[in-house]
């Protein structure tokens, strides 16, 4: 059987895969379901749907947290599962380009390679990409040349703010606030104000339905939960600038680090993110007026991506696909040389 090659973005919530001449073939949660401590009842989007829902037999686990991978042994059962679907059942030679994020110790970069060549008996070879040269490339942009460019990744559980130029990472930044922190923030929120308990589920529609980054919109929905006082199950109203209140602070925290990168930028680079402004990209980027809460923090043009939360994956199909961006990818050797 012919030999394959895969790119894979492991991102806090969501596990994304390129495939060689096909494009984003998999898009799915992080997430795995195990039985009695052992057996792999469910992964990806379908053990999603028993997360807060299953019995104590059944623990459901997200393996990576704020960026890294927290559970290796559940990340490696995971990613087995998944690269057996993309492989039709079958094990097949397989080349994978991983994205990493930048800013985590070499050791925790190294349990992503370790996860992925534990995952499949048949690995001919593992090339690593910083994440947010594969965002940038998945915007379309051009990084080899010396123009520097500043892109964030708003995902999950982190927010990654990078700078590049000449194929490289300038300056970089991670902080660990994304769209969980949001729906946490909401959560809580709801359970405080209205004494009502809901699930994680239920935070991020609430988010997805109704946050803004700005104040002033007024916006409806009806939720479901369990009232804390009377213990019994409930239904209210949650409006917008009830959303906007609980998670402005936040916002406040991406904007203030996207702040402090700027003002370590190099003039010259500075000058060229003047022209083209900030790339925002990841899942979270899709909050209501987030570009104008960055655009007016920051005097900047901000640009929000076209199908923001694949531009790792898409990144990582362009090295895979062009030839000529190969060489922005590296093997494990290099790994210690690179910051
Ligand atoms: N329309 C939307 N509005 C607001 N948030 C959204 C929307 N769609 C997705 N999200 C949020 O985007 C996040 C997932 O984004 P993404 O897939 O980029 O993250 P990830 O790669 O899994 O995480 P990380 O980059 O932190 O490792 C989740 O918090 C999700 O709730």
């Amino acid at each position: 059987m012919a030999a394959k090659t895969y790119g894979i973005d492991l991102g806090t919530n969501t596990i994304k895969v390129y495939k060689k001449g096909e494009g984003v073939i998999l898009h799915e949660r992080n997430i795995i379901a195990i039985e009695n401590k052992k057996k792999v009842i469910a992964v990806g989007d379908e053990a999603y749907e028993m997360n807060e829902k299953a019995p104590a037999t059944i623990k459901v686990v997200s393996p990576v947290r704020s960026g890294v991978i927290a559970d290796i042994s559940n990340m490696q059962r995971l990613l087995t599962s998944i690269i057996s679907k993309v492989n039709g059942g079958k094990k097949s030679t397989s080349t994978f380009y991983i994205s990493v994020p930048t800013d985590i110790t070499s050791v925790e970069k190294k349990s992503f390679y370790d996860t992925v060549l534990a995952s499949n008996s048949k690995v001919k070879d593992i090339s690593i990409v910083e994440k947010s040269i594969a965002d940038a490339l998945g915007v379309g942009l051009d990084i080899t040349n010396a123009r520097g460019v500043m892109v964030v990744n708003i995902g999950a559980d982190t927010t990654e703010i990078s700078i590049i130029s000449l194929g490289g990472i300038v300056l970089s930044k991670l902080i660990n606030v994304g769209g969980n922190k949001l729906d946490e923030s909401i959560k809580l929120y709801v359970k405080k104000k209205y004494n009502l308990a809901i699930g994680s589920k239920t935070a991020e529609t609430i988010k997805i339905n109704l946050a803004s980054a700005l104040p002033g919109s007024d916006e409806t929905i009806a939720v479901f939960g369990r009232n804390i006082v009377n213990g019994l199950p409930a239904q209210m109203d949650i409006n917008s600038e009830m959303v906007y209140d609980s998670i402005k602070e936040y916002l406040h925290t991406i904007v203030d680090a996207i702040k402090v990168i700027l003002e370590r930028t190099p003039p010259e680079i500075s000058s060229d993110i003047i022209e083209s402004g900030i790339y925002v990209t990841g899942g979270s980027s899709a909050i209501k007026g987030l570009d104008t809460l960055i655009a007016s923090n920051t005097d900047l043009k901000v640009n929000i991506c076209d199908k923001a939360d694949s531009t790792v994956v898409e990144g990582l199909g362009r090295i895979i696909e062009e030839p000529d961006l190969k060489e922005l990818a590296y093997n494990i050797k290099q790994m210690t040389t690179r910051r």
